[in-house]
């Protein structure tokens, strides 16, 4: 079976990338699987350039083909909020509880409810420019949370066209319609099929 690392710590989003890339006879591999790596500080303004940060650094220790998810929710009422700030926006403990409580305060009394997630992936391997590509997905914030699955923001967005928040949605059904799989889509589309992609430049394994 072919692998790919993920550059992510974040378990929720491993999840997602397993389900969406095992199917494919992808071995989705992460940072949790090479525990002995430094942390890389995400010291960018914007999605890319924490993806490509992300990416570019992994890629490099491992010499390894990496990709790196940045990805965060965007409130239009509170300015783009929480942004690239989302995993610790009430806190460096990363904790989506307090997270979750700290939106809805924000935006207790506010009428444009109009929210979107976006991701970014980075695509860094030996010998390549780095790729990058973009998903993003519609949606609204509720007053309150709603929902068991998912992550993070979940319980909290109702995404456009369904009657149901992103954590009442089952992952298959998430995974078809995330800002997660619209940019892993993008990325499978610039680099063709993950098994062409096992060529020795690439150095899968
Ligand atoms: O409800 C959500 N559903 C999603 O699908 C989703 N995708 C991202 N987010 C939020 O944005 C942060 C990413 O920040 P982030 O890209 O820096 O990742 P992270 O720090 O959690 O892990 P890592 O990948 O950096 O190791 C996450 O923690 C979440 O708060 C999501 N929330
Ligand atoms: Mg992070």
């Amino acid at each position: 079976m072919k692998e790919l690392v993920i550059a992510t710590k974040n378990k929720g989003k491993i999840e997602e990338f397993r389900a969406m890339l095992e199917k494919k006879g992808i071995q989705v591999k992460s940072l949790l699987d090479y525990p002995n790596l430094p942390d890389v500080e995400e010291t960018g303004q914007t999605f890319y350039e924490n993806a490509v940060l992300k990416a570019e650094t992994i890629s490099q220790l491992l010499n390894k083909p990496v990709v790196a998810d940045d990805s965060g929710l965007s409130i239009d009422a509170l300015n783009g909020e929480p942004g690239v700030y989302s995993a610790r926006y009430a806190g460096n403990e990363k904790d989506d509880q307090k997270n979750i409580q700290k939106v809805l305060k924000k935006m207790e009394g506010v009428e444009n409810r109009k929210a979107r997630f976006i991701c970014v992936l980075a695509f860094a391997a030996p010998d390549l420019e780095t790729m990058t590509v973009e998903g993003v997905c519609e949606g609204q914030i509720t007053t309150e949370p709603r929902g068991d699955n998912g992550f993070g923001y979940d319980p909290i967005f109702l995404v456009d066209g369904k009657e149901k928040t992103m954590a009442q949605l089952e992952q298959f059904e998430k995974n078809e319609i995330s800002h997660r799989a619209k940019a892993l889509k993008k990325l499978e589309k610039l680099i063709g099929d993950w098994g062409e992609a096992n060529r020795e430049s690439f150095n899968y394994k």
